[in-house]
């Protein structure tokens, strides 16, 4: 049989699809910019005949059907690696659930512990040699797959093309049904970055140096990074970034990257996945700049380690005064993930000349009220994402302090440093019954 007449014998409607999903299974829907949309259409409108469908997913980009028929969860269970703006609320509701996790080890738990009933995943057409390439989300899909009984491509034309290191596509021996759609790729703005976004990145920006292996981590403050440092004049950058960010399209172009002085991937530019605007899709179609390889390579802290001045930088959500740092949740309210936060602070210690950076604002404001993000303990309930022990420099509008080695005097010392200056009496206060305050400390 020839691979056009395989694609015609497997081609199916996603109603057709959708008939071998029973109650109870475990169905994987894609990730991010990569959720399918039309088999998600399809299993929606069976909401009345099945129960307890169990879906995973990463990062919702656009409402699921699926929850939107059954916002109860009567029929299906919404469970997410990693909570966008949409999964946070749906979870707030009681709509969505989070699995935890590191995220460079998710293929492994795939392939160790997961069982997956359908795997539904969005792809490009089928190339003359029978693969289809699983645009920007290489992520964990191979591990995906690899583990689902059943295996049904979202075939869509407008899905960029990811060139890749390893696991980035599938041949159609490996698939069971084909449905096609045309939606249009998601369209994820940066926004411009705000003025404190870009004096928290003004304390990075002299740290990095000819040569440093960049990743950014998700959010305005990386963005304003990214934009500097394609203003600067460093040069042969390297990047190997869990997320290829819109900002990188920047740093690219304007030839501060080469990748030259990368120890492995040279010349490449690695990440797991990205999205963004049209712009980063058409940059990162056929590009033979980049090379996009599953999470357990890209975000392995050995790997990461093996490419010198890694500069790693993340946004966090709170840090208490030992250092300990809250990036996912606020009190007891999820809001994202673990992400690859903990795999790149670990990998860039290791990386000969590495540096990790996690960065806020000093403050948030909830109901016209300004509160500090730096605070004696985590917000109860808080998830701590970052291990104090961990964390190299922490970043706000008010400066930068490295807590690699200081004692519990130093960190609450360095801390109140760069909070904002309305709190810092009350923090030093905090420090002292705590216990983590010495008389000779700077007030
Ligand atoms: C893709 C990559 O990032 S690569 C690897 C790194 N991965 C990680 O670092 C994972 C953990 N980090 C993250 O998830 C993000 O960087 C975050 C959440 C810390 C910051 O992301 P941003 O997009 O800048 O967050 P943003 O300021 O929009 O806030 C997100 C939500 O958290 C809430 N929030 C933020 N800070 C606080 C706070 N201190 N207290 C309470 N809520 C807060 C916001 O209100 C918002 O919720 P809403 O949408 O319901 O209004
Ligand atoms: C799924 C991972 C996203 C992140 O690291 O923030």
């Amino acid at each position: 049989m020839s691979l056009s007449e395989e694609y015609q014998k497997k081609l199916v409607t996603p109603e057709e699809a959708v008939r071998v999903v029973k109650s109870g299974d475990w169905i994987d829907y894609g990730s991010f910019a990569g959720q399918v949309v039309a088999l998600d259409k399809a299993l929606a409108g069976r909401a009345e005949e099945l129960e307890d469908v169990k879906i995973r997913t990463y990062t919702s980009l656009r409402m699921p059907e699926v929850v939107k028929v059954d916002p109860e969860s009567k029929h299906f269970i919404f469970n997410n690696w990693h909570f966008s703006g949409i999964d946070r609320k749906l979870h707030d509701q009681g709509a969505a659930w989070f699995i935890p996790m590191l995220y460079h080890e998710v293929p492994g738990i795939y392939r160790r512990f997961l069982d997956v009933d359908v795997a539904m995943i969005p792809v490009t057409p089928m190339d003359e040699h029978g693969y289809f390439n699983f645009g920007m989300q290489v992520s964990s899909t191979h591990a995906v797959c690899e583990k689902a009984k059943i295996v049904i491509l979202e075939v869509n034309p407008n899905m960029p093309k990811c060139l890749g290191g390893k696991e980035e596509s599938i041949h159609i021996s490996e698939v069971d049904y084909i449905v096609e759609a045309d939606w249009k790729m998601l369209q994820v703005p940066s926004g411009e970055p705000k003025e404190i976004e870009k004096k928290i990145a003004s304390y990075i920006l002299p740290l990095l140096e000819d040569g440093s292996c960049i990743q950014l981590g998700i959010g305005g403050m990386p963005n304003a990074l990214g934009q500097m440092i394609a203003q600067s004049d460093l040069k042969d950058l390297g990047l190997h970034s869990e997320m290829f960010t819109e900002s990188m399209v920047d740093m690219v172009e304007s030839g501060r990257v080469t990748g030259a002085r990368k120890n492995i991937d040279r010349f490449k530019v690695v990440y797991t996945f990205g999205f963004g605007t049209q712009r980063l899709y058409d940059f990162l179609h056929n590009n033979q700049q980049c090379a996009a390889y599953p999470v357990d390579y890209v975000n392995d802290p050995f790997i990461i380690a093996q490419n010198d001045k890694v500069a790693s930088i993340n946004n966090c959500i709170e840090i208490d005064l030992t250092g300990q740092v809250a990036s996912e949740s606020s009190g007891t309210r999820q809001i994202s993930g673990t992400g690859g936060q903990f795999d790149f602070a670990y990998g860039s210690y290791h990386s000969k000349g590495g540096q990790s950076f996690m960065a806020m604002e000093s403050t948030f404001k909830k109901g016209g009220e300004l509160h500090s993000r730096i605070n004696p303990i985590i917000t109860p309930g808080g998830v701590v994402t970052t291990h104090r022990a961990l964390v190299q420099y922490m970043v706000t509008e008010y400066g930068i302090v490295n807590l690699k080695g200081k004692a519990t005097w130093e960190r609450a010392e360095a801390l109140i440093s760069i909070a904002h200056p309305d709190f810092r009496d009350e923090l030093i206060k905090e420090a002292e019954q705590l216990g983590i305050w010495r008389h000779s400390n700077k007030r």
